[in-house]
């Protein structure tokens, strides 16, 4: 396997399949994924719709235990843990973005509230709440109710809440499929920020500008990579690094 970009992997994928039980039969969520993450950097997974970017990603997220294959977590091989130790692992190393911004956030609570909410999920008694808030160019809005800010703004305070929990891994699931155009460029701003940070950033999409982003492209389809360059080639853009 070429080395990843970074020489470092956060998590290590050998193998891994999905199956769901379906009342047609099995269907293939994700089929012998062989695969390492690099420990900084944006990998974007993509593909079309049905292909295994959001298993692939619950994989990572630990919401979705193979059914065969290992994953490994900086080391640790985590597919056989109790579900207690992957809660703990999930709490402490790893924030979600879901696409739905409402999803992301308690509505009864202030951005600042929620920054605070999601710093303290993470074991932390403090946020920086300023300068995230500076970060997703959201200054000033720190009082504000969460429906007082639009969508767009909703899922930069996501980001923002993953933030202030300091894991990490941020994982996010097509972030910027229900945001308007306009929307949509101020999150990817937010992500390119991000990307600055030693953080591994793993986002799934099948928008251009997002895949555009990606320091490391994996494409699905139905369930499994594609387009894996042949074993020694190193010439495949933005480091695809599968076997
Ligand atoms: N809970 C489930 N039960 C049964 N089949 C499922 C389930 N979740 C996903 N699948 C199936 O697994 C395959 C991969 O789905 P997945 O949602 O991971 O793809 P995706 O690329 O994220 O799609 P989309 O872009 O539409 O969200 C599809 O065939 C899908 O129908």
């Amino acid at each position: 396997m070429p080395e990843s970009p970074t020489g470092r992997a956060t998590y290590r994928l050998r193998s891994v399949c999905v199956d769901y039980a379906t009342p047609a039969g099995p269907v293939a969520g994700a089929r012998d994924i062989t695969l390492d993450v690099p420990a900084s950097g944006m990998t974007v997974l993509a593909g079309p719709s049905g292909s295994g970017k959001s298993t692939l990603l619950r994989v990572l997220g630990l919401v979705e235990r193979p059914d065969r294959g290992t994953v490994e977590l900086d080391g640790t091989d985590v597919a056989g843990l109790s579900h207690r130790r992957r809660r703990a692992l999930r709490r402490d190393r790893i924030s979600l973005v879901f696409q739905n911004p409402v999803d992301n956030l308690l509505p009864q609570l202030s951005v600042t509230g929620n920054l605070r909410a999601a710093a303290e999920s993470a074991g932390h008694d403090h946020t920086t709440d300023d300068d995230i808030l500076g970060e997703l160019g959201l200054d000033g809005t720190g009082d504000w109710s969460v429906s007082a800010l639009s969508g767009g703004q909703q899922q930069r305070l996501a980001f923002g809440c993953a933030l202030a929990r300091r894991t990490p891994v941020i994982l996010a699931d097509e972030p910027t499929s229900q945001l308007d155009d306009v929307s949509a460029e101020r999150v990817l701003d937010v992500l390119r920020r991000l990307a600055d940070h030693d953080l591994t950033i793993v986002v799934t999409s099948h928008d251009g500008r997002l895949i555009d982003l990606a320091t490391h492209l994996v494409r699905l389809r139905d369930g499994a990579l594609h387009d894996v360059p042949p074993a020694g080639d190193t010439r495949t853009p933005k480091g695809v690094d599968t076997p």
